[in-house]
């Protein structure tokens, strides 16, 4: 290519950026008016809703629907995901709470769900993730809910038995772990492999087959992995992306999951009722009494029904030896007549029921 060829290219590239520059400001523009109409149409002691997940969901499915290329869909999404995370934090930013540390797959899928635009507050235990969103102190919370190798994550589905918390949105990650090591390990001689005991479980037969005789340590998470190797001569630590590239580290070995379409599906939590978008889901938890046929006596409806369920896990009650709960996510808000009328007949034979939450199906 000419010398001449490139110029006339990025004097073209120039001109769309303004244009584009220029675009983004006019609906940043538009964001601060729909923010001023949403306190305008307050009624007294009313507070403002400014974030809209059902509202978010259309932009991008729309966005992803009408996209010509070249860049793929998800791309387009992902681009046009950050501008309303932006044009959302000129209206209010919101604040979110993570299972931290920094680097964490939890952040991760905070960011590809709110965008960058918001303030993060890493906690150190999913348990604090909820008590932070129930005292108020943030908007949302993020919590993993299930992985596709290792199954439900235990801690988030008790949690919700002790607290009362709405879920407004669902994300999926794909998960890839690497081995990594600090400046100062010696490679030859690792003794100690730290990581979340999940991502170690994620990793078993890779590590069988590498490292079959080090000692496998599970810790709080796998950033506090990384975090630990950084000072170590003899470790390495199992992580992701984003904990390799915040603690400097080196991948000895990539893509080192077992499986390699490991996701992670995460949870955001919070106070929040979201409106019908007609592609969602809901989350329910169910107990039953103790007698035969309980568990057929609700499923029945949903099939009956034609109500399509996605997932189904039995964690003890709490309340009571070997009495148990359901957790239950099926297609549908709880708005849609169908399901309600699935969920009143489950609850003419539940002990209990809570209905946890209905959000649009992930996007992105
Ligand atoms: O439509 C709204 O209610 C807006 O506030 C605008 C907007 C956007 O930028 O498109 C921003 C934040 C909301 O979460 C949803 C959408």
């Amino acid at each position: 290519m000419s010398e001449q060829e490139l110029k006339a290219l990025r004097l073209r590239i120039d001109a769309l950026d303004e244009k584009v520059l220029e675009l983004i400001s006019e609906r940043a523009r538009c964001a601060q008016e729909v923010a001023r109409v949403k306190m305008a149409s307050l009624a007294e002691g009313e507070v403002p809703v400014f974030y809209r997940p059902e509202r978010e969901a259309q932009v991008l499915k729309r966005v992803m629907e009408r996209n010509q290329g070249p860049l793929g869909n998800e791309e387009m999404a992902r681009l046009f995901r950050e501008i309303m995370s932006s044009c959302l934090a000129l209206e209010q930013p919101l604040k979110v709470a993570y299972l931290g540390p920094e680097g964490t797959f939890t952040q991760a899928a905070a960011m590809k769900h709110f965008g960058h635009a918001v303030i993060s507050k890493p906690m150190a235990a999913i348990d604090e993730v909820f008590r932070e969103v129930a005292a108020g102190a943030v908007n949302f919370g993020v919590v993993p809910v299930e992985n596709s190798t290792e199954g439900a994550v235990n801690h988030t589905l008790d949690s919700f038995l002790e607290h009362d918390m709405v879920i407004c949105g669902e994300v999926e990650l794909r998960i890839h772990h690497h081995l990594l090591v600090g400046e100062n390990t010696k490679t030859d001689s690792i003794s100690r492999i730290y990581s979340h005991a999940q991502s170690l479980a994620q990793c078993r037969k890779w590590l069988d087959a590498h490292y079959p005789n080090v000692e496998r340590v599970a810790v709080s998470s796998n950033a506090e992995a990384a975090k630990r190797v950084k000072g170590e001569w003899n470790s390495a630590a199992i992580a992701g992306d984003m904990a390799a590239g915040l603690y400097g580290l080196t991948r000895l070995a990539e893509k080192i999951e077992d499986r390699p379409d490991n996701s992670t599906r995460f949870l955001m939590i919070g106070n929040q009722e979201v409106p019908p978008t007609g592609d969602d889901k809901t989350s329910i938890i169910v107990s039953m009494s103790n007698k035969p046929g309980a568990l057929h006596e609700l499923l029945v409806p949903f099939h009956d029904n034609g109500i399509d369920l996605t997932r189904i896990e039995t964690r003890p009650s709490r309340s009571g030896k070997w009495t148990y709960v359901f957790f239950i996510d099926f297609v549908g808000h709880h708005r849609d007549p169908l399901v309600k009328g699935v969920l009143e007949k489950i609850s003419q034979e539940a002990v209990a029921l809570k209905v946890l939450g209905s959000y649009p199906k992930a996007v992105l």
